[in-house]
């Protein structure tokens, strides 16, 4: 059995250890969720086993080898909340953060696998209808715990929280008192990224915290595909900061400073999801990509962070809004714990798969966690040198700025902006136009599939016709004989409609009975549009005479005309005389169509084009049935057409 995983992710251990300065890997729980009522009743299998606390056993639906994982704790669908809470060990977590760490607690997985209900439990059933304590999430027990833990402190703590949601990679405060907007991320050499603007509430108590949480879930935006009824449709990120004044520290003196406190940051991220499998279209899909892009950011600076020489590396934290927003937690001076979520279902295996690989590789990170720099009074020496280096950092910075302004003035900055502004727009516009590009490609292919299935009926007609035509028509030799037309005609029964006619025909050269088409009054048989009359002497370009027909007189080839409606109409019915049975209804052909149609709706391109040799063998028919009248009269005793016709 192969096995994967960090042996020695103890996460009890490693924090129990101290993590101030040394490299502390990423902990990763694993929890599985419950078979839904869904897959029970699909009858989906279970292609998970835990097996013990720390290890996870995938057994592929159609066999072949098992695969272990090893993660710091594995917890099967019967752990309660509370058994996920406490196996998380969000309590060290939380100890860490009153201490001046920055602490992250982030769930990922798969749509539907329930990161939402580890951290802050399942939605209210209806208004006003209150979730179970025994059900409540990761968040609202550390909440409890926290504000319960900062009651028995000697030291007065302030506490105060913020909560953001990435949507459609803009960021937007859950807490906002006006008109929600999107909110720009910035980044400054103390604070590392963060949001501007983003309001901040200080807290006294769980009620009140409790409230801004229902206030942040209830703003998040959600909706309901194949595989989750309510699936976050966003990142969220509830941030609570913990403040511990001492007599020696002292406020942020600008913007650029950084907080003086630790941190603690429940990140609820937005599930992976493979649109065909939760059938996700329009606005669905939009926000599916979104976030989809921004996990595949996630997991290539995760992948980048693995390299021993990522020192040295660049991690492109700035490719997404989450990824810039983690920085801090992935590669820097936080306590980073992940739990990933999986569905045990066996359909879902691929994706789990995918989530349980990620998770893999999230435990060999390791992050170097600080504690808060006490801002002590520092000796003068060391405050001039810093003042130096800001002014001669300010002075060339400046002069950057006056350079870009002279060589393209106000062009540049304005072209930043609007970049700044359109980019996202653009991108949303892209995708639109994608999508209404893909459904008339689907219906351009739609019609190319009509018209090839035509296109195949029109040959096989078009073959059948010219076999009998060529076993009928031998060419004549010279000085010989015109083959008499009637051999044309292998049925012996007459194809009139009936009861038009009853008649039975007969050549009157060979006597052999004659179908339909070479009765002299065959007019009579037909509906009246397959019998347009032609111009007098019309011969087409395209037609290729029978042997018997007499030479064109000159000057009365026409150009081919178009095909018109009855025309295909004649060829239908010729065709259903000929071959004895009835021919495949199909559609008109299509329209040569101006050039501009698209390409698929134009008739003919890049499809043979039978139509004049359906032509002409209309027009050899007919001018063997011409023949057939000029021949010599029958003697008395034998039945003429024309006598037979009398009858009809
Ligand atoms: N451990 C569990 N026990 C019982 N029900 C669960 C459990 N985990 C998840 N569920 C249920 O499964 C469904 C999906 O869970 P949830 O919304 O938390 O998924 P998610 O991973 O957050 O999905 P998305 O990424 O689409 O938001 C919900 O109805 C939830 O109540």
């Amino acid at each position: 059995m192969e096995e994967r995983g960090s042996p020695d992710g103890d996460p009890a251990r490693n924090l129990e250890q101290g993590p101030e300065g040394s490299e502390t890997p990423i902990q990763v729980v694993l929890r599985v969720r419950p078979m839904s009522t869904v897959e029970l009743r699909r009858g989906e299998q279970s292609a998970l086993h835990c097996s013990g606390t720390r290890t996870l056993q995938v057994s592929p639906p159609g066999g072949g080898p098992d695969v272990a994982f090893r993660f710091g704790a594995v917890l099967d669908g019967a752990r309660t909340q509370e058994d996920v809470f406490r196996a998380c060990g969000v309590k060290r977590l939380g100890e860490l953060a009153l201490r001046g760490f920055s602490c992250t607690v982030f769930t990922f997985g798969q749509t539907g696998s329930g990161k939402t209900y580890t951290l802050t439990g399942p939605p209210p059933q209806g208004e006003g209808v209150p979730v179970p304590p025994s059900l409540a999430g990761i968040m609202q027990r550390t909440f409890t715990w926290l504000l319960d833990r900062v009651q028995h402190l000697d030291s007065p703590v302030t506490l105060r929280a913020s909560y953001l949601e990435i949507y459609n990679e803009q960021v937007w405060d859950l807490l906002s008192l006006g008109s929600p907007r999107p909110l720009p991320v910035r980044w400054t050499k103390a604070r590392g990224f963060y949001v501007e603007q983003l309001r901040v509430v200080e807290f006294g108590s769980l009620e009140a915290l409790m409230e801004l949480l229902q206030m942040g879930l209830s703003r998040r935006r959600s909706s309901s595909h194949t595989l989750n009824q309510a699936s976050s449709r966003s990142h969220a990120l509830l941030t609570l900061h913990i403040s511990r004044p001492t007599s020696q520290q002292v406020p942020p003196v600008d913007l650029g400073e950084p907080p003086v406190g630790g941190k603690l940051c429940f990140v609820d991220l937005a599930g992976s999801e493979k649109v065909a499998a939760t059938g996700s279209q329009g606005q669905l899909m939009l926000e599916a990509n979104s976030i989809n892009r921004s996990l595949l950011a996630l997991g290539h600076c995760i992948s980048l962070l693995l390299d021993p020489q990522r020192k040295q590396n660049h991690i492109p934290f700035r490719d997404s809004k989450l990824t810039k927003l983690l920085a801090d937690s992935l590669g820097g001076r936080g306590v980073t714990l992940m739990v990933a979520c999986v569905s045990p279902s066996a359909q879902c295996l691929p994706e789990t798969l995918s989530t349980l690989r990620y998770a893999s590789r999230a435990q060999r990170i390791t992050t170097r966690p600080q504690g808060p720099k006490s801002p002590g009074v520092k000796p003068p020496q060391q405050v001039e040198n810093e003042l130096l280096r800001l002014q001669e950092e300010n002075r060339h910075l400046r002069f950057q700025l006056d350079q870009m302004h002279t060589t393209a003035p106000g062009a540049h900055g304005a072209r930043m902006a609007w970049a700044q502004r359109n980019l996202y727009g653009m991108l949303q516009e892209f995708m639109l136009e994608n999508e209404r590009l893909r459904k008339e490609m689907r219906q351009l292919r739609s019609s190319r599939d009509l018209a090839r299935a035509e296109q195949r009926v029109l040959a096989q007609q078009v073959h059948d016709l010219e076999r009998r035509l060529l076993s009928a028509c031998p060419l004549p030799q010279q000085g010989s004989t015109p083959v008499c037309p009637c051999r044309m005609v292998p049925a012996a029964s007459c194809h009139a409609l009936p009861p038009l006619c009853y008649c039975h025909h007969f050549c009157p050269l060979c006597r052999v009975p004659l179908a339909h088409w070479t009765c002299p009054r065959r007019e009579c048989h037909m509906p009246q549009q397959v019998l347009e009359p032609e111009a007098p002497g019309h011969i087409s370009q395209s037609v290729w005479p029978p042997p018997w027909a007499p030479p064109p007189s000159p000057g009365s080839a026409k150009p081919p005309r178009e095909r018109s409606q009855s025309d295909w109409t004649q060829t239908r019915v010729l065709a259903e005389m000929l071959m004895g049975e009835e021919v495949v209804p199909s559609a008109p052909p299509l329209s040569a169509g101006p050039s501009n149609m698209p390409y698929g709706l134009r008739g003919g391109s890049g499809i043979p084009n039978l139509t004049p040799r359906l032509e002409t063998l209309t027009q050899q028919i007919n001018s063997s049935l011409h023949l057939s009248q000029r021949q010599p009269q029958p003697s008395e005793d034998t039945q003429s057409p024309g006598q037979g016709l009398s009858s009809c």
